[in-house]
């Protein structure tokens, strides 16, 4: 199975040429806007400045990049034909609507975080919703990761927190307060709280707060290790090789129940 790589010359894009080779699958090549300059990357490697380059030779492309390039790549692997893993976050609404029209053509697995532990994490947090009425117990995501990290809250916050909302029976967006600060106003009843910390080389933590005036709950998730994620893609990438055109996600890869 050939896996093409876009962003290889990221902090994920270069654990993802390793974790291919190591599960014994082709790096078919990768996308990077510095053909000229990328380095430390294993000779012999094809570099593409284009997701439709990379398309005509690969099964599958694993993609963790930036959010500006999510149409660009909907379109081109929907009119190669070709299954997408896509890690990338901080979409905004239309893109995320460009990959909900290209699961429309071609398999796409699309998680905001590959970890087995966040998946677990995103269950628990629906039946902690379900289960802690919103009246009683405020619900708060806390978030922190490397100074480079340019979305806030990450994407794995906001994952979490749709979970609390469908658990709650309500529309995230509705209930979403971010960034307090100066005079913002008293928590509102039923409000989800995100807060976002930037520092050093931090992986990735998150923090899921049920405080009620009796008693606090917390779920916490720390990566170790960003190898994790790329392990999870590649992990993806196998699992959708040959799955009908749908929109997926890391529950399906690893196989849960519905809930
Ligand atoms: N789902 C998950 O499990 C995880 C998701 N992520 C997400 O994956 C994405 C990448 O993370 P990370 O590897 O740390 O980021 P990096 O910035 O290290 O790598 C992203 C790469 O994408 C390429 N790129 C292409 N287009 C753009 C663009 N318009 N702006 C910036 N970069 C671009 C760059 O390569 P070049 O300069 O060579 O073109 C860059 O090296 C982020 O959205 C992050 O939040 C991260 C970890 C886990
Ligand atoms: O940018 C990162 O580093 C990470 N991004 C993802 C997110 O936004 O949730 C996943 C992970 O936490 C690392």
């Amino acid at each position: 199975m050939r896996i093409g790589i876009a962003g290889i010359t990221g902090r994920v894009g270069r654990l993802l040429v390793e974790e291919v080779q190591a599960a014994g699958l082709e790096v078919a090549g990768g996308t990077t806007r510095q053909l000229e300059q990328a380095s430390g990357l294993p000779a012999g490697l094809k570099l593409f400045a284009t997701m439709a380059e990379l398309a005509t030779v690969s099964d599958a492309v694993i993609d963790f990049t930036h959010a500006d390039t999510v149409v660009a790549h909907a379109r081109d692997l929907s009119a190669a034909g070709v299954a997408w893993v896509l890690g990338t976050t901080g979409l905004s609404d239309a893109q995320q609507a460009a990959v909900q029209d290209a699961a429309g053509l071609i398999a796409v697995v699309h998680a905001a975080n590959f970890s087995p532990g966040v998946t677990l994490v995103r269950r628990l947090a629906l039946m902690m919703g379900q289960a802690l009425p919103a009246e009683s117990y405020d619900a708060e995501i806390v978030e922190m990761h490397h100074r480079q990290k340019v979305d806030a809250p990450s994407g794995t916050a906001l994952a979490i927190g749709e979970s609390v909302a469908q658990g709650r029976g309500v529309v995230l967006a509705d209930v979403r307060e971010s960034g307090r600060d100066g005079h913002c106003g008293a928590r509102s009843p039923g409000a989800i709280g995100f807060a976002a910390l930037r520092g050093g080389q931090i992986v990735g933590e998150h923090e899921v707060l049920f405080t009620s005036a009796d008693e606090q709950i917390t779920l916490t998730h720390r990566a170790f290790d960003r190898r994790i994620f790329a392990t999870g893609a590649v992990r993806a990438a196998r699992w959708v090789a040959g799955r009908p055109a749908g929109l997926y996600g890391m529950e399906d890869v690893l196989g849960l129940p519905p809930l």
